[in-house]
C-alpha cells in the first residue's frame, strides 16, 4: 500500500472518481475522501485541521454552483486561510480553482457563452505544473471564470506570465485565447509562495490530453514543498489497520455460484415468429402473461446486434415470487403464492428476475427527494422468472430453460412445440385485435410551456448550477385496446433493441397493484457478464431522419460541437459512476461518439466498460449509477435537484427514464434505460409516455421542443392507433 495520502474535497461532482482514479494510477498514492458537507469538519475547524494533517496534499474538486456561496464549496473555503503550521499543498479543479482564486482578490464573473464539454488547446508557460507539457487539449465545464484583470487586449503578451495588479498572489500559468466571445480565459494559476495551484478545465475527461502528466507535475512540486518544510503526514495506526481491512472480503467470490439451470436447444425449420408464440402462451390458460424483451428485427436482422441479439419470452409462474419497494412509502413487499410479508431492502440484491426500477427509485440512491406524488407506486418491481424461451437472432438457435426441479416434461414439450413444421398451432396467430375506442390524448405540454423550462434549464446553466440537464415531459393518451395489441404495433412500427412488452400486476386482493408496459427503447443503460465484465451504452445526441436524410448527413450534423459536448459530459459522467464502484478495474471507453441509425432518428452513442472484482456484487455498478445519467444531466445530484423543480410535473417521472431488464440466474443482466416507451398503471386509465432532451448552452429552445416530439412520436401514434 503506497504511503503517500491525498484528501479528495467532493463538492458532489459527477467527474470526481475519474480525478481520483487518475490520481491513483498516475502518483500511486491513496486517496481518501471527504465530502464538503461533512458534518464532522464543517462546524469544527480542529477536527478539519487535525484531519488535514493526516494528509499529503488536498485536491479541492469541481462542482456546481458559485465558489462565493460556502454552501457550494463548503470545507474548500477553508483551505485558504489556514494557520501557517497547518498548511499542506493543494490542487483546485475548476470550482476549487474558483474558490482558491476568489479568496486571493480575483472576481468571479459568468461567461458570455459557458462551456460544458468543450475542448480547447491551452496556451500555457511552460513552468511550474505545465513545465515540459508540451501540446494540451483541455475538456472544460464551467459557466463562470476567474477574473485577474490583465488587460490582455493592450499587454505584450509576456504579460501573461505576470499577476495582475489588483491579484498580486496570484501567478498565471495558463490561458485559453482561443475564444472570441469570452476573450482570455485563465485556466491556471498557482500562489506566488503558498502550496496552492489550480486549473480551470478538467484533466481527468476523456477528451482532455496530459492529464496524467498534469497531476505528475503538481505533485512533484507539491512534495517539494512539503520537503521544503520538513512535513510529513501523520497517520494514526488505527487508521491503517482499517484501511488493510477490505482485502479480507476477496474471499467472498463464492457469490457468484450459479443455480442450476436445465435447458434445451431447439433446431427449429423456420424463423420463429415472435408474436405467433407469444399468442400462443398467451392462450395457455394458467399462467401469468408472459413478460416479453424482444431484440427488434428489420429485414430480418436484428436492428443492433450487438446489443439487441436475443429476445427474451419470460413464463412467470402464478404466484410467482415478486418484490416489491416503493419511496413514497419506504415499503418493502414480498409476494409468493398470493401470500404477502415485510423484508429487508438488501434481499433485492439476490433474486435474480426480471426487473423495473423507476427514476425517483434512482434518485433515491443518490439522496434527491422526488417530486411530491399522489399515491405510492411501486419503484422497483422483481418479478421471478423461472420458465423462458431464449432466441438468439445472430446465431439462428432458440433455446428453453427452466429452473424449476423437475420440469423435463414442460422442457420436452416446449422444444416440441418449436420443432413442429409450418402448419402447427403457432401458426398466423398474430392477428391484431381492433382497436377500442376512444383513444385520444388527455395532457401533454405545450410549446408554449416546453420553451419556457428549456429556458429555466438555460439559465441555470448560465449560473453554474449545472453543465447540462436532460429535461423532460410527460404526456398522457388514452386508449382502452389491449396493451398486447399495442405492443404489436408498436414493434413494427419502431423496432428497437430493447423491445418490452410486460404486463406485471401483484395478486393481493385488497391493494392489486397492475403495471403495463410497451416500450421500444435503443438505449443500453448496462449490461454485465457472469464474469463481471460490464458495459454501459449512453445514447446523446439525436438527429432526426428527415425523408432522403443520407446517413453522411446525420454525421456531419452528429458532429457539431453541441452533439459531441453532451455526448461528452455523459461519457465522463458514466465513467465516474463506473470509477465508483468498489475495487472496478480497467474504466476505459472503446467507442466514443459513434452515429447510429433507428427507424426515426440517427443517435450518437458511446460505450464505456470496466471489469468488477470478484468480490464485488455483479448488481454493484448498477446500484452505483442510478438514475441513467443520459436522462438526467451532469452533475448528476445537482441536475436531478434542479429538473425536479422545473420540470415541476407535480407526478413521478415513473418508470420512463427508469431502468428495465433482468438479472440471469448465473449472475448477468441487462437494462435499458425506459424511453420511447408507454406505461400504465391498472388503476389510470391512461399511458403515460415521458420525452425530453438534453438542454445544454447551446441548445435553441424550438429544436429542443421538436427533438422532445420526436422521441414520443412513435409512442403517440401508436397510442392513437395511427398507421
Ligand atoms: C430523454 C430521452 O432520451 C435521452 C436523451 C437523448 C438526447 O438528449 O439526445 C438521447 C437518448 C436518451 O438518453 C427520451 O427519449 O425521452
Ligand atoms: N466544473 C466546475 O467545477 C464548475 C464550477 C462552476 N460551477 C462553474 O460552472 O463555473
Amino acid at each position: 500500500m503506497p504511503e503517500n495520502r491525498i484528501l479528495y474535497l467532493d463538492a458532489y461532482d459527477s467527474f470526481s472518481n475519474n480525478i481520483i482514479t487518475l490520481l491513483k494510477d498516475s502518483l500511486a498514492v491513496t486517496v481518501e475522501i471527504i465530502k464538503i458537507d461533512d458534518p464532522r469538519f464543517v462546524l469544527n475547524d480542529d477536527a478539519f485541521q487535525n484531519c488535514l494533517s493526516r494528509y499529503d496534499a488536498v485536491v479541492a474538486g469541481p462542482g456546481p454552483g458559485h465558489p462565493a456561496n460556502p454552501n457550494n464549496v463548503g470545507l474548500i473555503g477553508k483551505l485558504w486561510s489556514l494557520p501557517d503550521d497547518c498548511n499542506l499543498p493543494v490542487l483546485g479543479i475548476c470550482l476549487g480553482f474558483q474558490s482558491f482564486a476568489l479568496a486571493f482578490g480575483a472576481k468571479i464573473e459568468r461567461l458570455k457563452e459557458p462551456r460544458h464539454g468543450l475542448v480547447r488547446r491551452l496556451t500555457h508557460c511552460d513552468r511550474d505544473i505545465f513545465s515540459g507539457i508540451g501540446e494540451l487539449n483541455a475538456t472544460h465545464y464551467h459557466s463562470l471564470h476567474v477574473r485577474l484583470d490583465h488587460d490582455i487586449e493592450h499587454h505584450r503578451e509576456a504579460r501573461l506570465w505576470e499577476p495582475s495588479r489588483t491579484c498580486k498572489q496570484l501567478v498565471p500559468l495558463a490561458w485559453d485565447v482561443s475564444d472570441d466571445a469570452n476573450g482570455a480565459i485563465l485556466v491556471g494559476a498557482r500562489h506566488c509562495h503558498k502550496p496552492y495551484w489550480g486549473v480551470q478545465y478538467h484533466p481527468e475527461s476523456i477528451c482532455s490530453s496530459g492529464g496524467a502528466d498534469i497531476f505528475k507535475k503538481w505533485w512533484h512540486e507539491a512534495r517539494r514543498w512539503n520537503a521544503g518544510r520538513m512535513r510529513t503526514s501523520v497517520v494514526p495506526a488505527a487508521l491503517k489497520t482499517f484501511e488493510t481491512q477490505p482485502e479480507k472480503t476477496i474471499a467472498r467470490a463464492s457469490q457468484r455460484e450459479p443455480s442450476i439451470v436445465h435447458w434445451r436447444k431447439v433446431l427449429c425449420h423456420k424463423a420463429l415468429d415472435v408474436p405467433d408464440l407469444v399468442n400462443y402462451l398467451r392462450d395457455q390458460g394458467d399462467r401469468s402473461e408472459p413478460t416479453l424483451l424482444e431484440s427488434g428485427l428489420q429485414d430480418d436482422k436484428p436492428v443492433n446486434p450487438e446489443t439487441g441479439r436475443f429476445t427474451i419470452i419470460g413464463l412467470p409462474r402464478t404466484g410467482a415470487l415478486q418484490i416489491l419497494w416503493s419511496v413514497k412509502d419506504q415499503l418493502l413487499v414480498i409476494e409468493e403464492g398470493g401470500k404477502r410479508s415485510a423484508g429487508r431492502m438488501t434481499v433485492l440484491l439476490k433474486c435474480r428476475s426480471g426487473v423495473n426500477i423507476s427514476y425517483e427509485a434512482g434518485l433515491e440512491t443518490i439522496d434527491v427527494l422526488p417530486a411530491e406524488v399522489g399515491s405510492a407506486r411501486p419503484d422497483v418491481w422483481f418479478l421471478l422468472v423461472e420458465r423462458s424461451i431464449i432466441i438468439d437472432h445472430v446465431a439462428q438457435e432458440v433455446y428453453v430453460q427452466t429452473i424449476r426441479d423437475n420440469d423435463q416434461t414442460w422442457l420436452n414439450d416446449t422444444k416440441k412445440l418449436l420443432q413442429a413444421p409450418a402448419n402447427h398451432p403457432l401458426a398466423n396467430r398474430s392477428m391484431l385485435d381492433p382497436d377500442s375506442a376512444g383513444h385520444h390524448v388527455v395532457a401533454g405540454p405545450t410549446q408554449t410551456e416546453y420553451c419556457a423550462k428549456v429556458r429555466a434549464c438555460q439559465e441555470q446553466l448560465r449560473a453554474g448550477e449545472s453543465y447540462e440537464l436532460c429535461l423532460t415531459d410527460q404526456s398522457l393518451v388514452y386508449n382502452p385496446t389491449h396493451p398486447w395489441t399495442l405492443y404489436q404495433r408498436l414493434r413494427k412500427a419502431n423496432p428497437a433493441p430493447f423491445g418490452a412488452y410486460l404486463h406485471f400486476a401483484t395478486s393481493h386482493t385488497h391493494s392489486g397493484m397492475k403495471l403495463d408496459v410497451i416500450g421500444s427503447s435503443p438505449e443500453r443503460f448496462i449490461s454485465w457478464s457472469r464474469s463481471g465484465k460490464c458495459q454501459f451504452r449512453p445514447i446523446k445526441g439525436t438527429v432526426k431522419k428527415t425523408p432522403g436524410m443520407t446517413r453522411e448527413e446525420a454525421e456531419a450534423l452528429l458532429s457539431s460541437e453541441k452533439e459531441r459536448a453532451e455526448n461528452l459530459m455523459i461519457v465522463d459522467l458514466i465513467r465516474h459512476d463506473l470509477n465508483g464502484v468498489k475495487r472496478v478495474r480497467n474504466v476505459r471507453v472503446p467507442q466514443l461518439m459513434q452515429v447510429e441509425e433507428y427507424t426515426t432518428l440517427y443517435q450518437l452513442v458511446s460505450v464505456i466498460e470496466g471489469d468488477l472484482h470478484p468480490s464485488t456484487p455483479l448488481t454493484a455498478a448498477l446500484a452505483n449509477s442510478l438514475p441513467p445519467g443520459s436522462i438526467t444531466g451532469a452533475p448528476k445530484k445537482r441536475s436531478c435537484e434542479l429538473l425536479r423543480a422545473i420540470e415541476g410535473l407535480g407526478e413521478a417521472r415513473g418508470l420512463y427514464s427508469g431502468v428495465l431488464g433482468y438479472l440471469d440466474v448465473g449472475g448477468g443482466g441487462d437494462f435499458s434505460v425506459v424511453i420511447r416507451s408507454a406505461f400504465r398503471w391498472g388503476d389510470e386509465g391512461d399511458w403515460r409516455v415521458g420525452a425530453g432532451g438534453a438542454v445544454t448552452a447551446l441548445s435553441g429552445e424550438v429544436a429542443e421542443w421538436e427533438e422532445m416530439l420526436g422521441k414520443r412520436q412513435s409512442l403517440v401514434d401508436v397510442l392513437l392507433g395511427s398507421p
